[in-house]
């Protein structure tokens, strides 16, 4: 672990990133950029591997403000899901994730956007610091979930109905108010306590059916491979079966 507690995440978030992107990218590639700190490294190396090889048709698709920045910062090539509704890859970060590779995400409010990149990508690839490999979803996390703003009370009751333990409207740091979102919503973080990897794809249908929800953050059975980086710059790569 370096002396420095953000270093070694950060080198970890890098590790993760960039072999991921080294392993997947390639000329040609249509390709969703996730949001977050870790995609921050993933868009990077993009950058950096289509300047070294010459890659003149990479394509990528943001998921947010912040990534669409990034993929501009980067020198590569914007587009959107009606230009580009096909993709290679998804690379992306995650809050949480399971033994199974199902994933919380929306950490950073942007999940509604990113699971629909990451549905439309052939392969989603996660990339976390050790931190997130929690063993079962909710172990650290609360599930966010985007409601319509005139729906978020209503929704938040029918949460509690749905067996959260705790619904909290996420308010902003700089900003007296909610949180919104690049689609003009609110987010609630629904607490269910430890969720088995088996109730993850029930659980995450059941609130999508609420009225007033646009889409929630956990990913079931979307990721096909997850890299884990270490703080010491090493990582891992986790397959689904
Ligand atoms: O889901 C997300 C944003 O909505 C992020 O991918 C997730 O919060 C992880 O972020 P970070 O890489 O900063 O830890």
């Amino acid at each position: 672990m370096s002396s420095n507690g953000n270093e070694g995440v950060n080198a970890a978030k890098r590790a993760a990133a960039y072999a991921a992107v080294e392993a997947h990218a390639g000329e040609g590639m249509r390709v969703g950029v996730g949001s977050g700190s870790t995609v921050v490294f993933a868009a990077e190396r993009l950058g950096q591997l289509a300047k070294e090889h010459g890659w003149t048709s990479v394509v990528c698709v943001p998921t947010s403000f912040q990534s669409q920045q990034l993929i501009v910062e980067a020198g590569l090539v914007l587009s959107d899901l009606n230009q580009t509704p096909e993709l290679d890859v998804a690379f992306d970060g995650a809050d949480e994730i399971d033994g199974e590779l199902n994933a919380i995400k929306g950490g950073g409010a942007a999940h509604t956007q990113e699971k629909l990149v990451a549905a439309n990508a052939k392969t989603l690839i996660l990339l976390v610091d050790e931190s997130k490999d929690t063993g079962a979803l909710g172990t650290k996390w609360a599930v966010p979930i985007e409601v319509l703003p005139g729906a978020w009370v209503v929704a938040k009751a029918a949460l509690v109905k749905a067996g959260a333990t705790s619904v909290v409207l996420r308010m902003a740091k700089a900003k007296a108010g909610p949180v919104v979102t690049d689609n003009g919503n609110f987010v609630l973080d629904a607490a269910f306590g430890v969720i088995a990897a088996a109730d993850v794809a029930g659980l995450e249908a059941k609130i999508n059916n609420i009225p007033g929800v646009v889409d929630n953050g956990l990913f079931a059975g979307l990721a096909s491979e997850v890299f884990i980086g270490r703080s010491d710059g090493s990582f891992e790569v986790r397959r689904r079966e």
